[in-house]
């Protein structure tokens, strides 16, 4: 467990991401370039000045740890296996959705122990009034933030049969097939689109039960809000092992597949299984 975030530290770096975000909403309300990057992923003016508002405010926060962000290039795993503690940081999570202008992109900041996400932020600044924030750090819970009202969040129990439906959370974009494949042996649910980071928040706030992710992530889209889905009580689980996901194992920061789940059940394990087996 981390004593590494205290009170002060938090609300600090609280205070920083959310100046990070209104940087990210100056160039949101007027017209910006998108760049393309080499992997054919979007790129814009807010994407690199949260980049540096948030390394700033990171090395001046806590300059003895090292910095992993989406922005910051490519930094050799020889180099980052050694590292005990760092901060992983995703400036634009969702940029597609920013440059959709719909409101549904995230900064994501999250701190990494022995591979282990114990302390994450997730801010959506074009959501509520003036942004909305998850927050969750290992062995104090997690909570959400809008303007200066702080709400304790957690996951929920599975709605049980005939009473309610599940609420399955998919991405705009990805993974459509298997998403789908994956609904077609659970129970009745109703499924819900969402950008960014986003997805795994609404499941540690107990809006949603799952979001069964079975496409490609990085590492620094997920962390932070593991942080904040395993403080509220959920879990965030390789969908082939069901083991919880962990960073910087590997030389590539490419996340397995993957299920967000307030708790495990056999109605949706079966449903992966199947969903995952190759046809026959
Ligand atoms: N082929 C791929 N490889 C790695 N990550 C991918 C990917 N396709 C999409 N992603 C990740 O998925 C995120 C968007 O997911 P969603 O569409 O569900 O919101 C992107 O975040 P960024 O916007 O930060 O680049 C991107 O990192
Ligand atoms: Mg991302």
């Amino acid at each position: 467990m981390t004593n590494f975030v205290t009170d002060d530290l938090r609300s600090r770096l609280i205070e920083g991401v959310h100046a990070a975000g209104r940087e990210v909403m100056a160039v949101y309300r007027r017209d910006f370039d998108v760049e393309t990057k080499a992997d054919e992923s979007p790129l814009t003016e807010a994407d690199m000045a949260s980049h540096h508002a948030l390394v700033a405010l990171l090395e001046a926060a806590t300059p003895e740890v090292p910095i992993l962000s989406e922005e910051s290039g490519e930094i050799p795993f020889e180099t980052r296996r050694g590292w005990e503690r760092y901060w992983l940081i995703d400036p634009l999570d969702g940029t597609k959705e920013f440059i959709k202008k719909n409101g549904e992109f995230t900064l994501n900041v999250a701190l990494i122990e022995d591979g282990v996400p114990v302390f994450g932020i997730v801010h959506a600044p074009a959501l509520g009034e003036a942004g909305i924030s998850w927050v969750g750090q290992a062995g104090q819970g997690a909570f959400k933030l809008e303007g200066t009202t702080r709400t304790p969040i957690r996951v929920r129990a599975l709605p049980a049969e005939g009473r309610e439906p599940w609420k399955v959370v998919g991405s705009r974009r990805h993974g459509a097939e298997t998403f789908e494949a994956f609904c077609a042996g659970l129970p009745a649910h109703e499924c819900v689109s969402m950008g960014s980071s986003l997805k795994l928040c609404l499941v540690a706030e107990g809006a949603a039960d799952l979001y069964p992710r079975l496409a490609p992530t990085c590492e620094w889209d997920t962390a932070a809000a593991q942080a904040v889905v395993t403080a509220a009580g959920g879990q965030v689980l390789n969908a082939e092992t069901l083991e919880p996901l962990r960073c910087n194992q590997q030389d590539s920061v490419l996340n397995p597949f993957f299920i967000v789940c307030g708790q495990r059940d056999e109605r949706w394990e079966g449903a992966l299984r199947a969903s995952l087996k190759p046809e026959a």
